[in-house]
C-alpha cells in the first residue's frame, strides 16, 4: 500500500535486501522478482521458465478455463501461438496492409480532433478504439460496434487499475470475492467478462452463419476444429487475448507521448522541424523511422521511461533450476522487471529525465534502441510489438504535422503513471489545433 504498487514494493525491497532474486511468499503462492540485465536474459531464453502461473485469477479472466495464448503454456501455447501468428500474418498483419488500417484509422482520429476545433479531447480513448479496431479485424474479419467498443474499453480502464501483476488480492485469497466483491475487483471482471463473452459470441455466430468476408483467423481456426486441441473455448481464450491486449497498452503509450509533448515544448517543436523537413505535408510510413531519427527517438524514450509493463507477463518454473546462485523450486510464479532494465542508472544517465537524445549517436543515426525491452524477450515476446511500433509512428507524425497539442483549460497534466496489473497514464485530455 505504501509504495502504490506491488510492482514498485518489491523493487524497493529488492534494493533493500541487495538482491536481484527476491523471492517470497504471497498467500500460498511461492514468487520470485527477478531483477537485473543478466538474470532477466537467462529467464526469458530458458525454457524452463516459459510456462506461466496456473491461478484462480489467470483463469477468471478466460471464463474459468485455462485456454487461449497469453496464459497457456506446454504444447498447446506453442501450437497455438504458432497457429494465431500464421493467420494473422497471412491476412497482412505486420505489413504494408497493415499500415493502410493503421492510416485509416488515424485519419478517422484526425477527423475528430478537426471537428473538435480545439475543445478537449480523450485521446487516449480514442487510440484504443482504434488499436483495438485493427487487430479485431485480423482477428475477426471486421470492427466491433462503436458502443461495444466504448462500453468495453472504459471497463478496461477501471480493471488495471484494481490488480497488481501477480494477480491482486483475489489471487492469494479467492474468497475475497464472496465478502468483498468490489473492492477485490471481482465486480468488475464479471462485467468485463460478460461484455466480451457477447462481444465473442457474436463475432462466433456471425462466422458460423457465413456473414462475415473474408478468411479471417475465426475462419481459419474453425477449419481447423476436427483437430482435438481446436475447441470452442480455445477459440474463445484467443479471442480474449487480443482483445484485452490491444486495448490498454498502445492507448496508455500514446497517452504518455502526447502528456510529454505538452510537457516539453522544445521537445515537440524539434519534431515538428523534423518531420516538416523530411516529409513535409507527405503522410508518413512505418519505414521513415529511419530518416525521422529524432521523432523515433522520442517514441523510444517513451517505451524506456513510461514501461507499459513493468513486470513482464509472469512465468512459472518447469522444474527446480538455479538463478543467479539461488535454488527455485519447480512451480514458483516468476516476476520479470522489465521496468528495472529501464530506470537502471547503471545503464542510463539520469533516467527519470525524458532526454531522446540517448538513443541518438555522433553520426545522428539511432543507437540504444536494443537495449530496452517493453515488449518482454525470447519465445514470449509480444506478438503486438510491429503493430504498436509502426502505429505510434504513423500515428504521432500524423498529429504532430497537422496540430499543435496544447493542455486543457490551462491544466498541466501529470505525468506521474498509476501503477496497476500495467503503467497508465492518469486520466487527462488535450487541446488539438490545427497548425496553418
Ligand atoms: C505498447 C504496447 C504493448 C506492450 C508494451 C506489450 C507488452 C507485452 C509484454 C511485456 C508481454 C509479455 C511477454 C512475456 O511474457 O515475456 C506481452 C505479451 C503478449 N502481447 Fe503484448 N504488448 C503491447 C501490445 C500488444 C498488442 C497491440 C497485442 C495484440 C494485437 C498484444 C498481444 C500480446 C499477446 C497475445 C501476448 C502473449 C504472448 C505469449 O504469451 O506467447 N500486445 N505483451
Amino acid at each position: 500500500m505504501k509504495f502504490g504498487s506491488q510492482f514498485k514494493a518489491l523493487q524497493v525491497m529488492a534494493k533493500e535486501y541487495g538482491t536481484q532474486v527476491l523471492g517470497l511468499k504471497m498467500g500460498s503462492e511461492m514468487v520470485v522478482a527477478v531483477f537485473g540485465e543478466k538474470n532477466i536474459r537467462f529467464v526469458c531464453n530458458d525454457m524452463n521458465f516459459d510456462a506461466r502461473p496456473d491461478s484462480f485469477f489467470i483463469k477468471l479472466r478466460t471464463f474459468g478455463r485455462r485456454c487461449g495464448v497469453t496464459f497457456v503454456d506446454g504444447p498447446l501455447w506453442r501450437e497455438h501461438r504458432q497457429f494465431v501468428m500464421k493467420c494473422l500474418r497471412k491476412e497482412g498483419f505486420a505489413k504494408e496492409v497493415m499500415e493502410s488500417d493503421i492510416q485509416a484509422e488515424t485519419d478517422k482520429i484526425l477527423n475528430i480532433l478537426k471537428s473538435s476545433s480545439g475543445t478537449p479531447v480523450n485521446i487516449r480513448f480514442l487510440v484504443s478504439m482504434a488499436v483495438t479496431n485493427i487487430s479485431w479485424k485480423y482477428i475477426a474479419g471486421e470492427h466491433l460496434r462503436e458502443t461495444q467498443l466504448h462500453k468495453f474499453i472504459s471497463l478496461m480502464s477501471k480493471r488495471s487499475e484494481v490488480f497488481t501483476m501477480a494477480g491482486g488480492w483475489l489471487n492469494q485469497w479467492p474468497w475475497l470475492r464472496f465478502i468483498a466483491p468490489n473492492w477485490s475487483g471481482f465486480s468488475i471482471i464479471q462485467k468485463i467478462n460478460l461484455e466480451m463473452i457477447e462481444i465473442i459470441q457474436e463475432s462466433i455466430r456471425k462466422h458460423r452463419e457465413g456473414k462475415v468476408q473474408g478468411s479471417d483467423y475465426i475462419y481459419k481456426f474453425m477449419n481447423e476444429m476436427y483437430r482435438e486441441s481446436f475447441t470452442e473455448d480455445q477459440l474463445r481464450g484467443v479471442l480474449v487475448d487480443f482483445l484485452i491486449a490491444s486495448t490498454q497498452t498502445t492507448g496508455s503509450v500514446i497517452g504518455f507521448a502526447i502528456i510529454s509533448l505538452i510537457r516539453n515544448k522544445d521537445i515537440c517543436d524539434k519534431i515538428y522541424n523534423e518531420i516538416n523537413t523530411i516529409l513535409g505535408k507527405n503522410p508518413p510510413k512505418a519505414e521513415d523511422c529511419t530518416r525521422l531519427v529524432y521523432t523515433s527517438a522520442f517514441l523510444y524514450e517513451i517505451l524506456r521511461k513510461y514501461t507499459i509493463a513493468p513486470f513482464s507477463g509472469p512465468r512459472r518454473t518447469l522444474k527446480d533450476t538455479i538463478l543467479d546462485g539461488y535454488t527455485i523450486p519447480k512451480g514458483t510464479t516468476i516476476l520479470i522487471s522489465l521496468d528495472d532494465l529501464h530506470s537502471n542508472s547503471e545503464i542510463w544517465n539520469n533516467p527519470e529525465q525524458l532526454l531522446p537524445e540517448r538513443f541518438i549517436d555522433e553520426n545522428g543515426d539511432l543507437k540504444n534502441t536494443n537495449k530496452i525491452y517493453p515488449f518482454g524477450l525470447g519465445r514470449r515476446a509480444c506478438p503486438g510489438e510491429p503493430l504498436t511500433k509502426s502505429f505510434m509512428l504513423i500515428f504521432m507524425v500524423s498529429i504532430i504535422q497537422k496540430y499543435k497539442i496544447e493542455c486543457s483549460n490551462g491544466d498541466m497534466p501529470s505525468d506521474e503513471p498509476i501503477i496497476g496489473l500495467l503503467t497508465e497514464p492518469r486520466p487527462f485530455t488535450a487541446r488539438f489545433i490545427e497548425r496553418p
